[in-house]
């Protein structure tokens, strides 16, 4: 018996439930992450049902009989997780390969082998078990991950293409390829500015470290019974953290191990431990 004399509405109801079990997952991945990183891969999670003139649409077009829609048509439950950066769809991938809850079916890779449309965007295709009232159902569901540019220019193409019902004039067409292809750039111009962002942090704590350890080093002179040497050296450091002068400090500080070498060559034995 096929699939108009079933019931739709619990026909839906295992991939409802998995749209908001995983919903939640990804949501409570992306507040954790960034507890434990200062830094989310995710930026946001949508996620929807397929409607049912979609579902029917795609299966007539797919030609998937009506009763083999559950293996047939793998996105009736879909997920979609957006990131700021391209480096972290990679990130996200990992993360949901290594999950014990879901199984990976396949990977689509439109990120580097973009769709003739201008598509781009990483799709995951997983096996989920749901546990509904009755019994364990393991479903088909698809997982979108993407940039916001891509999913900007996602939205905005598959409106137009919903406004023309596939049929897009030949320049619409066009102009869509070029935007994707800005997308593209936009997406490529802010990793770079990413990368100089977190050279920027590094340099900053390579800095701050800097001073700790010449102020380390600095002390460790009165432990020599440098006591001259110690306070003039404070002074000096004093003058150099006014003018931010790192390279400067960096000079001190293979002045001063110098010293504290030569005096460990004068009695080796009297500053162990
Ligand atoms: N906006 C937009 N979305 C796309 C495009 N191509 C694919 N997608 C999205 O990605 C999903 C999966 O597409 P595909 O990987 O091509 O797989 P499919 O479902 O077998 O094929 P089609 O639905 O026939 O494209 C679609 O259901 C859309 O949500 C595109 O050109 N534009
Ligand atoms: N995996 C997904 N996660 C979240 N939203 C999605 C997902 N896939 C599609 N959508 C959104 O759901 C809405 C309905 O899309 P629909 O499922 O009818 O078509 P589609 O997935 O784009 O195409 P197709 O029928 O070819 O699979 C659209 O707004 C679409 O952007």
């Amino acid at each position: 018996m096929g699939m108009d004399g079933r019931n739709w509405e619990t026909f839906l109801l295992p991939y409802e439930q998995t749209v908001e079990e995983l919903k939640v997952k990804f949501k409570t991945m992306r507040s954790e992450l960034k507890k434990r990183e200062e830094y989310a891969p995710i930026e946001f999670v949508t996620g929807r049902v397929k409607r049912i003139t979609s579902i029917l649409e795609k299966a007539e077009r797919l030609d998937v009989p009506l009763d083999n829609l559950e293996e047939g048509i793998e996105d009736i439950a879909g997920i979609r997780i957006m990131c700021q950066f391209v480096e972290d769809i990679r990130r996200v991938a990992e993360y949901i390969r290594a999950r014990k809850d879901l199984t990976v079916l396949y990977e689509k890779d439109y990120i580097t082998n973009y769709k003739e449309s201008g598509y781009r965007s990483f799709h995951m295709i997983i096996r989920y078990p749901v546990q509904t009232a009755l019994e364990q159902k393991i479903v088909l569901a698809e997982i979108q991950i993407r940039t916001l540019a891509m999913n900007f220019w996602a939205t905005i193409e598959h409106s137009l293409n919903y406004k023309y019902r596939g049929g897009l004039p030949g320049d619409m067409r066009l102009r869509l390829q070029k935007s994707a292809q800005a997308a593209s750039v936009l997406d490529s111009e802010m990793s770079s500015i990413r990368e100089e962002i977190l050279d920027a942090q590094k340099l900053f704590e390579d800095d701050a470290n800097i001073v700790s350890t010449l102020l380390k080093t600095i002390h460790r002179l009165y432990a020599y019974h440098l006591v001259a040497e110690a306070v003039a050296y404070q002074a000096k450091f004093g003058e150099l953290f006014q003018a931010r002068d790192f390279e400067g400090m960096k000079q001190m500080m293979a002045e001063i191990k110098a010293i504290i070498a030569s005096k460990h060559e004068e009695d080796p034995e009297e500053y162990e431990g």
